[in-house]
């Protein structure tokens, strides 16, 4: 991954220190050599292509030209896509590539326009549609015939889905759904593409039928012409206007008028309803909820690739940068030999490896769950949507705070947009929001967490993830001391977990004697949000010590030390982050905490030659970084005033607004 431009000696000094070899690494990171063969053939196959490339940095194009430019290249990489299949190339993978992720980006730079049509409207027609409506939507909507989004958020409603306001009202006579929003707050409001993209949506609305109310289900709606793109009559529909980041999905809003739909065009696999009007119960009403899961855990690998860019950047600039000399008169170090510098990034690219190891360990799961669903079993349905939604917040609300980080480190020039960590934030930022907030999300899971305890109590048996509680509830762990070693800091975070939510437990049973249930949960609120999270902090240690293990046996020592380094920093980190709950719950006393801030200290010292040659590792061309801050041969300020130069307003030595305001301001006085 050399680049063609002389590299900075600082960087190329900084590279002789590596002990390891990085691409071992990045074949062990992507899960073999083939995978980074592939990886690097699509990215040059699409980022070589002068057609996706911009002539003016996007940052500087309206919202409208930004919209335009986004949909040109959308279609050029569905097109481009299909001609890798043709060639008998690729499968989801290319989607998962372009859809989100790092390639993805590259090309928009804040995210694909129809995204939403791969990534919710597809899936819930297979997760939703009968096999007839499969056969008669899925290939359309596969080959791009027709484009469609993800309704349900409305402006009154997005997280109290049952809520929502949206009528589908079953006609018998004309064996017919009439599609009306009663108010303002029934306004579908957010669905990617919506705007001026797509001309079908997936819309959820409260079925009502023979007179009752069966609650929220999914229907298919044509909203556009397919051949003028004019709305259809009854349809009224636009754009909700610009936002922190993903300017270029064109979120939208829509409203209906008594706009008729034929009966098949309500998604029927799960519940029913018979031309008569009957309707035949799903055999889960949580069931309708599926495609908002696949969501979440797609969401995880992603937040790993985005926080792998930001502290790539971060990194190889804290190389180049000197600020400060340490000892007086001395030369100025490289800003990363400041402690405070490297305490900044490492954990940060520790959790890169955390959060992706997490994310397959999770898609692994979804895959065996959903396998089991089709067959009819629902049992581990709870548990995938327990933990997919405290690491949908923890992994985006810790990636936000880690690109944020990150810009930080890189001072002044980390706030230009050149620098590219805005685009990078605009992403994960909107995931703490979108596909459940964050703070909701903690509480299913705490909910599910204070059911598990209950069963425990009783003596059933718990499903893996929980199954600490059984443990901690028969006594084992409950004494031992706090030990500084990720198996301990594992053991310490799940004996924290476990005493959380049997206090919170505690607290809800006791509020519930004069409040009711509903009431006592709200009021335990801020007890059982801490619980979820230590909860999904131990699952993340968990997976992660145990893939590493396994997965680090045929690696080289080297890299095997590394990775051991890496993850012992993650925990140490972790732990000295949580030292209220530890010392509360989990035999920690003041002086572990002094052990774990040296052992910190070591810990960064000791990577301090070797973590170059993670984030070399992570194997982000330019292209995909897009950042003068960032680029493989740390020419920083060579890349700042070229960028610079690329202002629409350095194309001109004086500017309009000088004649037209400054001149006659600053003469006015005379
Ligand atoms: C096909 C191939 C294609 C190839 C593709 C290749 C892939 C390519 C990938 C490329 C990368 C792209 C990157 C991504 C970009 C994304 C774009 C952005 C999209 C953003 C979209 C959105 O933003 S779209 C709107 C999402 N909007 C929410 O997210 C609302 C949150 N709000 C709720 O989710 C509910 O409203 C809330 C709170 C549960 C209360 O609902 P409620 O009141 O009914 O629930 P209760 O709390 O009473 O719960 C009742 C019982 O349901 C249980 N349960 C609840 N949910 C469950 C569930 N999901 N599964 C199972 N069980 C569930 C619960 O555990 C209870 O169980 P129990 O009774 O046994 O305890
Ligand atoms: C970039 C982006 C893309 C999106 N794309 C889509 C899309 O394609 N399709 C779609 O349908 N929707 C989409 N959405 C909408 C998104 O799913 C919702 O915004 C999200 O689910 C949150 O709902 P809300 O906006 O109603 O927030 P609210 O629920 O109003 O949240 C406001 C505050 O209230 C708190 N709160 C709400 N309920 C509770 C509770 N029970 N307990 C404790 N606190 C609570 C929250 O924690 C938060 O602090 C998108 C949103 C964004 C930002």
């Amino acid at each position: 991954m050399t680049s063609a431009t002389k590299v900075n000696p600082d960087l190329s000094d900084e590279r002789k220190k590596v002990e390891f070899d990085v691409e071992e690494f990045t074949n062990w990171y992507y899960k073999g050599a083939e995978n980074v063969a592939e990886k690097r053939f699509l990215e040059n196959f699409f980022l070589s292509d002068p057609e996706l490339e911009d002539k003016v940095p996007t940052s500087y194009l309206s919202h409208k030209e930004k919209y335009e430019n986004a949909v040109r290249k959308a279609v050029l990489v569905v097109n481009k896509i299909k001609e890798l299949q043709a060639d008998g190339r690729g499968g989801v993978d290319i989607y998962m590539a372009l859809l989100g992720g790092t390639l993805g980006t590259a090309i928009f730079r804040e995210a694909n326009p129809i995204t939403v049509h791969f990534v919710m409207f597809l899936p819930a027609i297979m997760n939703h549609g009968t096999s007839d409506q499969q056969a008669e939507w899925i290939s359309r909507a596969w080959n791009c015939n027709i484009i469609g989004t993800y309704a349900q958020t409305e402006l009154g409603h997005g997280t109290y889905i049952r809520g929502l306001e949206t009528t589908a009202t079953y006609d018998p006579k004309s064996k017919e759904f009439i599609l009306n929003s009663p108010n303002l707050t029934s306004y579908k409001w957010w669905p990617g593409g919506l705007g001026h993209t797509t001309n079908y949506a997936i819309v959820i609305a409260q079925l009502h039928s023979l007179g009752k109310c069966h609650g929220i289900q999914p229907f298919i709606v044509q909203l556009r012409d397919e051949e003028t793109h004019m709305p259809l009559k009854g349809i009224k529909i636009g754009e909700i206007g610009n936002k922190v980041g993903m300017n270029t999905v064109n979120n939208g809003f829509l409203a209906f008028d008594n706009v008729r739909i034929p009966l098949k065009n309500m998604l029927m696999k799960n519940a029913k309803v018979l031309e008569d009007g009957q309707f035949i119960k799903p055999k889960s009403s949580v069931l309708t909820y599926g495609t908002m899961m696949f969501v979440r855990v797609v969401i995880l690998k992603d937040m790993a690739s985005y926080l792998s860019k930001a502290v790539t950047i971060a990194l190889r600039y804290s190389m180049v940068r000197r600020q400060s000399p340490i000892e007086p008169n001395k030369p100025e170090p490289k800003i990363i030999e400041h402690v405070t510098q490297q305490y900044k990034i490492f954990p940060a690219i520790a959790k890169v490896i955390v959060f992706k190891i997490t994310a397959e360990f999770l898609w692994d799961m979804y895959n065996q769950v959903t396998h089991d669903l089709d067959k009819g079993d629902l049992e581990r349905l709870p548990e995938l949507h327990a933990i997919s939604c405290c690491l949908k917040a923890v992994c985006t609300n810790e990636a936000a705070q880690a690109v944020e980080i990150c810009r930080l480190s890189t001072g002044g020039h980390g706030y230009l947009n050149s620098a590219g960590f805005q685009d990078i934030y605009g992403m994960v930022t909107a995931a703490q929001t979108y596909e459940g907030e964050n703070t909701v999300m903690f509480l299913q899971t705490a909910r599910y967490l204070i059911k598990c305890w209950e069963k425990a109590m009783n003596g059933e048996k718990l499903t893996p993830t929980v199954s600490y509680l059984e443990n901690f509830i028969k006594g084992r762990n409950s004494r031992q001391s706090f030990q500084n070693s990720p198996s301990g800091i594992l053991k310490a975070f799940q004996l924290a977990a476990a005493k959380k939510i049997a206090e919170s437990n505690k607290h809800l049973e006791e509020r519930k004697k004069y409040l009711s249930p509903e009431e006592a949960t709200n009021q335990t609120g801020l007890e059982l949000i801490n619980a979820s999270e230590l909860h999904c902090q131990a699952f993340l240690l968990q997976a992660t010590i145990e893939v590493l293990e396994d997965s680090t046996k045929q690696t080289s020592l080297q890299l095997r030390s590394v990775l051991k380094d890496l993850l012992e920093l993650y925990s140490v980190d972790l732990a000295l982050r949580y030292t209220g709950s530890l010392l509360e719950f989990a035999n920690m006393t003041s002086s572990d905490i002094e052990f774990l801030q040296r052992s910190l200290e070591a810990l960064l010292k000791k990577l301090r030659y070797n973590i170059l040659g993670i984030v070399d590792g992570f194997d982000h061309p330019d292209q995909i970084l897009g950042s003068v801050l960032g680029t493989y041969d740390g020419n920083v300020y060579e890349n700042l005033i070229n960028a610079a130069m690329k202002s629409p307003l350095n194309q001109e030595d004086v500017n309009k607004s000088f004649h037209l305001y400054l001149k006659p301001f600053m003469k006015s006085n005379l």
